[in-house]
């Protein structure tokens, strides 16, 4: 059953559409992602708070740096030896059966691969090394106040591949590359996240940041579970009101940020379906833990597993991608391209004879079902554009040209990544972000080949993952729900993983992030909160008695909190915060791309034609297994339209695919 799951349909949408447009743009362009950051101490020094290394100007001291870095880079690799040979012992893997394997699965390394995982390592350990000077010294080595070179001078550390890019070649590539011509590496899968701002590490290295006056930040279990119970958040809620976006729209975001982003957790030479951390039974941590997890303790308080006497619960973090061995802070990796070019449909470009993508479950190609995904209506929306490529491929066969088949087959795919960019552009983000945010937002950019195609970790790690709020418990999920598995026995809670994550990629506070956005959209009025009743202009009371019973002060309050935000600008779905950070997302996501298909200039006329009218609407029609169309997919109650009268509008343009 592969169906598209869509709402009843009963009004025509339209929650925003008096809302007048008079609000001025603000985005001034800052989409750039520094390669150094540095720490952000905007909030702290407005609010006459501490700031941490003030003044501080010493450097780490080494009178023998290469030999350290050898002896770094020789203890990098015994590690990983040793977790390589661990892993192929099954104690020390989560086994069949048990209720999260394959939730942290790992890919096997190549050789080049295996370099780039032992150089990140070596820098670990190096800079570990130069923090027992203390940790204010190695801030400033990373903020390159110590003039030392920028990276370590190792021979692996150098091991950079030169591209020649040809600028006249009309296609992407598969992996991103030479996408950007003067960067050619530019958003290819493994690269590293970047971030506004320097993470927020307690030593600037890899451990979890503490509150102001240095205890742990509020366990987070526990944390959340008074969260859910404050906010009833994921309650199953009654019918929406008419134009407000749908469970569509939440699996195809949840499609989107699968082009843009990959998790790889820490990686061993083979394959996983995940490294053990806990026993099977959940009953503490296990004597065949691998290094490479930090499993979760949980309390005897927990409401769902304390009585069931479950104290640990597997927790693999991502791998950090430093691999060219570069003086800065920690950066997380992304396996994806971050460029939205459909890569988790077409992986590196395996076509059968005849052009086609493979397809298999509700027609999604194997790529798409080789990413272990959560929930099924990723495969359902993943087929939509799978079909339209091979679709696309027997119409241009049809035609009866004797084009090259590879040539048809890199057109087809031209046009399916247009179709979907188009969509997302302009039929997805209008109803999320509402009619008013949108033009504030303001997508009217060119192409700027000087912009770095990279994805935001503040982003990924906190307000990125607003939509999960509204995944409803009932929806069938392969592993888990909000905090149990199906079984209704364990099970992980989404929002606290969220959480665990965002703390290991060292993401900064809510109000620091705050302040850096407001300061971005030049709002001059920035508040300090001095205590959690302050805080009445960004949440519920209900949630700040939460925050206030398990915070010390406000300024420890973790970014993920930007999701319960109550602020949404006029005629909006997502909250301020949220709202502002998925627009500087997007916006950097299309300029920085050379292929971005409204200034394509390999596209032909037809193409171009064929993008406009292949809409989200006519893509259901077309293979969504559905009678009734909506007009407005995305939005709640939406007008329908039969399947067939779209399917006949397109049939009248179908000359179109014999000029691609
Ligand atoms: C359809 C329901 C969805 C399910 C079941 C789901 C589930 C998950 C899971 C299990 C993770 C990995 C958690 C971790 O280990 O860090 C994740 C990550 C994430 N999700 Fe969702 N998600 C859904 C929809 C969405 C939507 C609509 C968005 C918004 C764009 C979103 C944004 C993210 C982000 C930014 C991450 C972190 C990056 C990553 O690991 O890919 N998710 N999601
Ligand atoms: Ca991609």
């Amino acid at each position: 059953m592969c169906f598209v799951p869509l709402p009843t349909c009963v009004k025509l949408m339209g929650s925003d559409c008096g809302t007048p447009l008079s609000e001025p743009q603000i985005w001034i362009d800052q989409l750039r992602l520094p390669d150094f950051p540095v720490q952000y101490d905007g909030y702290q020094k407005q609010c006459g708070l501490p700031v941490r290394c003030a003044g501080y100007s010493k450097c780490p001291r080494v009178h023998a740096w290469s030999e350290l870095e050898r002896t770094a880079q020789v203890m990098a690799s015994i590690e990983f030896e040793d977790n390589s040979a661990q892993a192929k012992d099954r104690c020390h893997l989560i086994q069949e059966g048990e209720f999260d394997f394959e939730m942290f699965f790992t890919e096997a390394l190549d050789s080049d691969g295996e370099i780039a995982v032992k150089n990140t390592r070596t820098t670990e350990i190096f800079l570990q090394e130069l923090s027992y000077q203390g940790t204010c010294a190695v801030k400033n080595f990373l903020e390159g106040r110590c003039s030392v070179n920028q990276s370590l001078s190792l021979e692996q550390c150098k091991r950079r591949k030169f591209y020649k890019c040809n600028p006249n070649y009309p296609y992407r590539s598969y992996n991103g590359i030479c996408n950007n011509l003067q960067h050619a590496e530019w958003g290819q899968p493994g690269s590293p996240l970047k971030s506004e701002m320097a993470p927020c590490y307690d030593d600037y290295i890899g451990k979890d940041r503490r509150s102001a006056s240095g205890r742990a930040l509020p366990e987070n279990r526990e944390l959340m579970a008074q969260v859910q119970a404050a906010l009833n958040v994921n309650a199953d809620a009654e019918a929406p009101p008419p134009g407000l976006f749908n469970m569509f729209g939440v699996f195809f975001c949840e499609f989107i940020n699968g082009d843009m982003l990959g998790r790889v957790m820490k990686r061993v030479r083979t394959a996983t379906e995940g490294l053990r951390g806990c026993r099977a039974d959940g009953r503490g941590v296990s004597r065949h833990k691998s290094a490479l997890t930090e499993p979760l303790a949980i309390s005897r308080a927990d409401p769902n597993y304390g009585p069931q006497g479950v104290e640990c619960l597997n927790f693999n973090p991502i791998e950090s991608a430093n691999d060219f061995c570069e003086v800065t802070y920690s950066r997380k990796r992304n396996s994806a391209t971050s460029y939205l070019d459909l890569s988790h449909v077409y992986g590196d470009g395996k076509f059968d004879k005849h052009g086609k993508l493979q397809t298999g479950h509700c027609g999604a190609s194997v790529e798409t079902a080789k990413l272990h995904v959560i929930a099924l209506q990723f495969l359902i929306v993943g087929g939509l554009f799978s079909q339209l490529h091979n679709y696309c491929v027997d119409q241009v066969m049809a035609c009866g040209h004797h084009d090259l088949l590879e040539n048809a087959v890199e057109k087809c795919r031209a046009l399916t990544i247009g179709v979907y960019q188009r969509i997302v552009y302009e039929e997805v983000l209008p109803v999320l972000f509402g009619r008013s945010f949108y033009e504030r937002c303001n997508f009217n950019c060119e192409y700027d080949p000087t912009l770095e195609s990279v994805v935001s970790s503040s982003y990924i790690n906190g307000p990125g993952r607003f939509q999960h709020i509204w995944i409803p418990e009932n929806l069938t999920y392969v592993i888990m729900n909000v905090f149990y598995s199906k079984d209704g026995v364990r099970g992980h809670c989404l929002p606290c993983l969220d959480l665990e994550r965002g703390r290991d990629a060292g993401t900064c506070p809510l109000l620091s992030y705050k302040h850096y956005m407001d300061k971005l959209n030049g709002i001059k009025s920035r508040k300090c909160y001095s205590n959690f009743e302050d805080l009445d202009d960004m949440f519920d009371p209900q949630l700040i008695a939460v925050l206030k019973a398990y915070y010390e002060t406000p300024e420890d309050i973790d970014l993920l909190f930007s999701i319960f935000e109550n602020q949404i600008p006029p005629g909006s779905q997502l909250p301020n915060l949220v709202a502002q950070s998925t627009c500087l997302e997007f916006k950097r996501l299309k300029c920085s791309d050379r292929f971005f298909y409204s200034w394509n200039p390999h596209l032909s006329n037809a193409s171009r034609e064929l993008i406009d009218v292949i809409d989200m609407k006519t893509l259901l029609a077309l293979f969504g297994e559905i009678d009734q169309i909506p007009l407005v997919p995305f939005a709640t109650h939406s007008q329908t339209v039969p399947a067939s009268t779209l399917r006949k509008q397109l049939e009248r343009r179908k000359n179109l695919f014999c000029s691609l």
